[in-house]
């Protein structure tokens, strides 16, 4: 129904189109005191309307029409309808003193309407058959919009590219031009000079079109290698914004060619085809008008034939490759039934079937040979059609061309300059049209960076909260979590904890608690799915981001450390530090030590993430980091398990005397030693709390924290671990 209605409105749009410029011709008598030109313009317009409109609705009805047709419906309406005021102009201008008036009468007549919808008909076929339609991927439309917003700041560049464009293209018509006119000199030799001026002339307008070309192609190159770093970095700035689930669900090889190799490959495809595409665009403009200037009925002609000559090559073109592929997939047959026998060697030698086998493989191979033939044939066929089209509209310009010249109409000159220029013409169309759908696929390959740059992220942006005082009073409240992905697995069920200044608050559990998920969202790297996390009372998502990281620092179970030296990973995200603080950090986490005995001390590089370094190493530089910051919110996440003993109580003592200073604490550890002391202990089971209290209330309970100091006093006792245990002990 959807199909027959989309064909319907085609004949409707045809019908209507002709009773409008009937209706126009009809009217004509009393719209004489209106110009030609403007009338014609005018009615090139109201029929551009109508037809676009018709034009929508059969796209907008579905899957009526073949794809690529559909696509072709716009600018097949707009050439129907501007190609009227389009030659009337050109005439216009061509022969200034011709009456105009009686141009428009001619295209009111059935004969030449019928003309022009037989044109445009050959124009959707040749459409079709260039463009099909894409296979349910997206338009590249979409993403052409996208690149060239991001091209938007060059746009100055892109004009003064334009302007070189146009001198350098301007000065490659000078060749046919004043070939022509020495091709007149010869024929007439009336005026000598002429043919050195023609000379000279056209020497310098080349010198002067190559200078210009150089200077256009410097500028292209030059722009198109900051609009890639542009796009590059885009892509990479808004990767880092994405939430860390992304990380998650994203390996990181295919995040990192996102950014790298995929716009490495976009700009490259773009900048050398694109160039080509403006090169040749913007001298086939130029061919083409000055083809019209020279004898706009020779123009004509060719754009009449050009889309015929260039239909069959590709015609024949496709029949060939067709037939390539079937001698590869015969090929491949034959290679099966020689990979086969072989494999099956064994079984062929034991029914004695090595005769049956050649001459099974034998039969492949025949197969091959009679498409290799065909293939062969196809190919002598295409190149064949392919310089006998090119021949064919060669010959029609010449024999239309010479008859025109006896006619007088045009003189020999004119026609040695137009043959010349249209050769260029039909180079510079054969090279647009091979060159597009390079382009068309560059633009299409940006769609999977695009995603990227305009992902949105999943998690609800930062807000702009930043309070000159914070105390750093963090409490949870019933939060609810399960990992995205993973909604049928909560990981955090209705947890509420409170951590004070002031005061260090332990959380202990087995593995796989939830420990660190909890860490997860007081980070903000996820979000609950229920309950609130608030800052001094107020909800962790309306602090502005870089201050919330500077108030609340984590040292995390694996700290990772850049390759970068040690000074700038424990000022890593705080800019310029001197080195006295940065030092003053180190000796509070007990890393100075081991620094000061390297040979480069603070300048050392630690190597790609921090490997050329110690496990307690990198833990007491990841600390020295936290403690730079000065947080209000200190969370370490079984920060100190690698560092050795002396250490451990060093970075303990910084823990529990540090937050004298109002400093909020979440310690959690895995050696329970080290959370005797605080103030408060949970324990997470289970994605829930289940206990609470200091070290001596719980142990007095008997309940999941005794349980778990036992354990981990027997482990000791079998195993003879290092613990802190005992002291507190009941
Ligand atoms: N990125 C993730 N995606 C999905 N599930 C995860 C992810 N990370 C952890 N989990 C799961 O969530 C649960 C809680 O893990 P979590 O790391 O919070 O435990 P934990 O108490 O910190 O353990 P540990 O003491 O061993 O560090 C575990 O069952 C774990 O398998």
């Amino acid at each position: 129904m959807k199909r027959a209605m989309a064909w319907g409105s085609l004949p409707l749009a045809v019908l209507l189109d002709f009773l409008t410029l009937r209706l126009a011709l009809l009217l004509h008598p009393q719209l004489q005191p209106w110009d030609p030109l403007a009338l014609a313009w005018g009615l090139g317009l109201a029929r551009w309307a109508l037809l676009s409109l018709s034009a929508q609705a059969a796209r907008g009805r579905g899957p009526g029409l073949p794809g690529g047709l559909q696509e072709a419906l716009l600018p097949l309406a707009a050439l129907l309808s501007l190609l009227l005021p389009s030659y009337v102009t050109l005439q216009a201008l061509a022969q200034p003193r011709a009456p105009r008036s009686e141009l428009l009468h001619g295209w009111g007549r059935g004969d030449v309407f019928g003309l022009t919808y037989g044109a445009a008909g050959l124009v959707a076929a040749l459409w079709h058959q260039l463009f099909p339609a894409g296979k349910g991927e997206p338009g590249p439309s979409a993403s052409l919009g996208r690149l060239l917003a991001c091209m938007r700041p060059d746009l100055l560049r892109f004009v003064a590219i334009a302007g070189f464009l146009v001198l350098s293209s301007l000065g490659e018509m000078a060749i046919p031009y004043y070939t022509g006119r020495m091709t007149d000199w010869i024929v007439s030799e009336d005026d000598p000079s002429a043919f050195v001026r023609a000379i000279w002339a056209m020497s310098l307008i080349t010198v002067g079109s190559a200078v210009t070309e150089f200077v256009s192609d410097c500028l292209y190159n030059g722009t198109m290698n900051r609009i890639h770093m542009r796009i590059q970095s885009r892509v990479f700035s808004s990767v880092l914004r994405q939430e860390i689930g992304f990380f998650h669900a994203n390996r990181t090889g295919d995040i990192t060619s996102r950014v790298t190799a995929d716009t490495d490959a976009m700009s490259e495809a773009l900048s050398e085809k694109l160039n080509l595409l403006m090169w040749y665009g913007m001298r086939g403009v130029f061919l083409f008008g000055l083809m019209v200037r020279v004898s706009l009925r020779l123009a004509f002609f060719t754009a009449v034939g050009l889309p015929l000559i260039l239909l069959v090559p590709k015609l024949s073109g496709k029949f060939h490759q067709s037939l390539a592929q079937r001698v590869q997939e015969s090929l491949a047959k034959a290679n099966e039934v020689a990979v086969e026998t072989f494999q099956a060697m064994a079984t062929v030698r034991s029914f004695a079937n090595e005769e049956g086998a050649a001459k099974h493989y034998g039969q492949r191979l025949q197969e091959t040979y009679r498409l290799n033939k065909q293939e062969a044939a196809a190919y002598a066929a295409s190149m064949w059609t392919n310089s006998l089209s090119g021949l064919t509209l060669k010959v029609g310009i010449l024999y239309y061309g010479g008859r025109l010249v006896t006619a007088g109409a045009v003189s020999t000159g004119d026609l040695v300059t137009f043959v010349l220029y249209e050769m260029q013409f039909t180079t510079a169309v054969e090279v647009l049209l091979s060159v597009y759908p390079s382009v068309q696929k560059a633009v299409g390959s940006s769609e999977k960076i695009f995603e990227y740059m305009q992902r949105t992220p999943q998690i609800s942006p930062p807000g702009t909260l930043a309070p000159p005082a914070l105390r750093g009073h963090l409490q949870v409240q019933d939060v609810w979590f399960s990992y995205p992905g993973r909604d049928d697995a909560p990981v955090l069920k209705g947890v509420s904890l409170e951590l004070r200044p002031g005061e260090v608050t332990a959380l202990v559990g087995p593995s796989g608690a939830g420990k660190t998920a909890l860490v997860a969202l007081l980070e903000r790297f996820y979000e609950p799915q229920r309950g609130r996390l608030l800052l001094d009372g107020r909800d962790l998502r309306e602090y502005e981001h870089r201050y919330l990281h500077r108030k609340v620092a984590l040292v995390s179970q694996k700290p990772v450390l850049f390759a970068r030296s040690l000074h700038e990973n424990i000022a890593y995200g705080l800019g310029g530090r001197s080195r006295q603080e940065v030092m003053g950090a180190a000796r509070r986490a007990n890393a100075h030590g081991f620094i000061a005995r390297l040979s480069h001390g603070y300048d050392t590089d630690v190597g790609e993430m921090g490997g050329q370094i110690s496990g307690g190493q990198r833990q007491g530089v990841a600390i020295a980091q936290a403690l730079l910051r000065d947080p209000r919110v200190l969370i370490l996440d079984d920060a100190t398990s690698a560092l050795d003993t002396e250490s451990q109580l060093r970075v303990e003592k910084e823990i529990y005397e540090g937050p004298r200073a109002g400093r909020s604490v979440l310690l959690i550890a895995h050696r329970l030693g080290a959370v005797e002391r605080a103030d408060r202990i949970l324990v997470l089971e289970d994605g829930a709390i289940r206990e609470q209290g200091t070290h001596r209330e719980l142990l007095a309970r008997r309940g999941s924290y005794w349980r778990l100091v036992q354990t981990q006093l027997n482990g000791e006792q079998g195993g003879g671990s290092e613990g802190g245990l005992g002291a507190g002990g009941p």
